[in-house]
């Protein structure tokens, strides 16, 4: 049974006196309008009159013209809304300045009432559409709803993103390359903590990123421990979504790539007195990244999406990292249409995601069985299970691939008939592509879309769960 629950009665929150010391300040002295421009729109005012008051002024300043009560006055004529009284209302608001100096607070209190305003009519819109009986959304949907226009309005205000003429997109783009020229030999984005790569990549830059592997290649290694590490130390808030890992076994890693000592022997609390000092060092250095870990287990889009708004509104957000595609769960219609439409569904809704935070994503893939088949197993394209979506909505495609992994399962055994020279002979090869193997790892970037596409190599430690760079770190040739 349901029963009503009376609503409180709700002022509207608006302040009259700062709309009209703005609007006599501005036409007092245009320049007062500088200082308000970059957040302040008319329809942040509540007053109608005043809403139509300030775009005339904007109007006029964009043409690099005098607003003040008489060419206010005509302006209005010419548009044909020009009333007696507003020359009247106009004069009787600059009559009223007292200063021009407080411009920018009289904006700010107008913008912050317009968004209690905003606040409030979010408010009764979720609880009309909550409390309304036969609602045909879940309450899923609902609360989904209601998020996205928070996040909008915290995050712009309610305001339109705004569609930039060509001069303008001519500009940031310039902006950016100045900003790239000054940080030059610096990866644009993100930096991945592996120097070839952050020079084919640029960095991570907003788009979506997939890294493919077979189990075990290190793919979570390379993109929690590396990546992830690498990107907090230069300051950069991650979010992590583990589906398969404890969040507790991820900081396990972080302080095995740390310190050096094996996340199986943390585990087995088999400590010396020296590692145990060496630990709890890196518990205040790793403690103070700014990296959160989310471990729920099969994880759908829409947690993501409600996840990271939350969190940038607490924390900030510039990388989100997803290990893995396929432990992650589609609408129950796409996961009943099979395989194919679920991963078209995740991967449309990252790219949703990427724009909607302008972070990059990195989304972690498992590959087809098949290529163990191979006598070459380094992966492709192909390898992708329901690969079509993938191809598309991603900006860059990788795959981790490291040979010694599979050298190390296949040391030659010898055959009843063969002979010993034969046998030493096998076992020497054997060897010594498990030498030129070792700690060797290859990243193989097959798409690339602003970039070149290649594979370079990495050092992997297996203990410290770390890849780092082959040349500068380790010497190899
Ligand atoms: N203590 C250790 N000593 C040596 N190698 C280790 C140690 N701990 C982990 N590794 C190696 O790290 C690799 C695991 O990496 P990771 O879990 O990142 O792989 P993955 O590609 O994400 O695989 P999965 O999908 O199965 O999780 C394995 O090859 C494993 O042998």
């Amino acid at each position: 049974m349901s029963h009503a629950i009376a609503l409180p009665e709700v002022r509207v929150p608006s302040n009259e006196e700062a709309e009209q010391a703005l609007l006599g300040a501005i036409l007092v002295n245009n320049r007062a309008f500088e200082r308000v421009a970059d957040f302040l729109r008319p329809e942040h005012f509540h007053d109608p009159l005043h809403q139509r008051i300030f775009a005339a002024i904007a109007a006029m300043i964009d043409r690099g013209q005098t607003a003040n009560p008489v060419t206010l006055q005509s302006a209005f004529e010419r548009q044909g809304d020009g009333g007696r009284d507003e020359v009247g209302y106009l004069a009787e608001l600059v009559g009223n300045v007292v200063t021009v100096v407080n411009a920018a607070d009289y904006g700010r209190t107008i913008r912050d009432a317009f968004l209690c305003r905003q606040l409030i009519e979010i408010g009764f819109d979720m609880i009309e559409t909550a409390g309304r009986p036969g609602v045909d959304k879940d309450a899923a949907v609902l609360i989904e709803e209601a998020e996205s226009q928070l996040f909008e309005l915290g995050e712009r205000g309610g305001a339109l993103r705004p569609v930039l003429s060509s001069a303008e997109g001519v500009e940031a783009a310039l902006a950016a390359t100045e900003r790239a020229w000054r940080n030059r030999g610096q990866p644009l984005g993100i930096t991945t903590g592996l120097a070839d790569l952050d020079a084919k990549l640029g960095g991570l830059l907003p788009g979506l990123y997939v890294l493919g592997a077979r189990p075990s290649m290190g793919k979570s290694a390379l993109a929690f421990n590396t990546i992830m590490l690498a990107a907090a130390r230069t300051g950069a808030r991650v979010l992590g979504f583990s589906t398969e890992m404890a969040a507790e076994k991820v900081s396990r890693r972080h302080l095995a790539a740390h310190t050096g000592i094996p996340a199986d022997r943390q585990a087995q609390g088999d400590l010396t007195d020296e590692e145990w000092c060496r630990l709890i060092d890196a518990k205040a250095e790793l403690g103070a990244l700014p990296i959160h870990l989310d471990d729920t287990p099969g994880v759908t889009v829409s947690h993501i999406r409600r996840t990271c708004r939350r969190h940038k509104r607490r924390h900030g957000l510039d990388l989100i990292i997803v290990d893995h595609l396929h432990r992650m769960r589609a609408s129950p219609q796409a996961e009943k249409q099979g395989e194919t439409a679920k991963i078209t569904e995740i991967t449309a809704a990252l790219c949703s995601i990427w724009k909607e935070f302008q972070a990059p994503v990195l989304l972690l893939a498992q590959l087809n069985r098949g290529l163990e088949m191979r006598e070459d197993k380094r992966p492709s394209m192909a390898d992708l299970r329901q690969s079509g979506s993938i191809e598309q909505d991603a900006d860059v495609i990788a795959f981790l691939y490291r040979e010694e992994y599979y050298l190390s399962r296949t040391e030659p055994g010898r055959r009843p008939d063969e002979s010993d020279d034969k046998f030493n002979e096998r076992y020497e090869r054997w060897t010594r592509r498990s030498d030129e193997a070792r700690g060797i790892a290859e990243i193989i970037i097959e798409k690339n879309r602003d970039g070149p596409i290649g594979t370079i190599r990495a050092h992997f430690d297996g203990p410290r769960t770390l890849f780092s760079n082959l040349y500068r770190d380790h010497g190899n040739a």
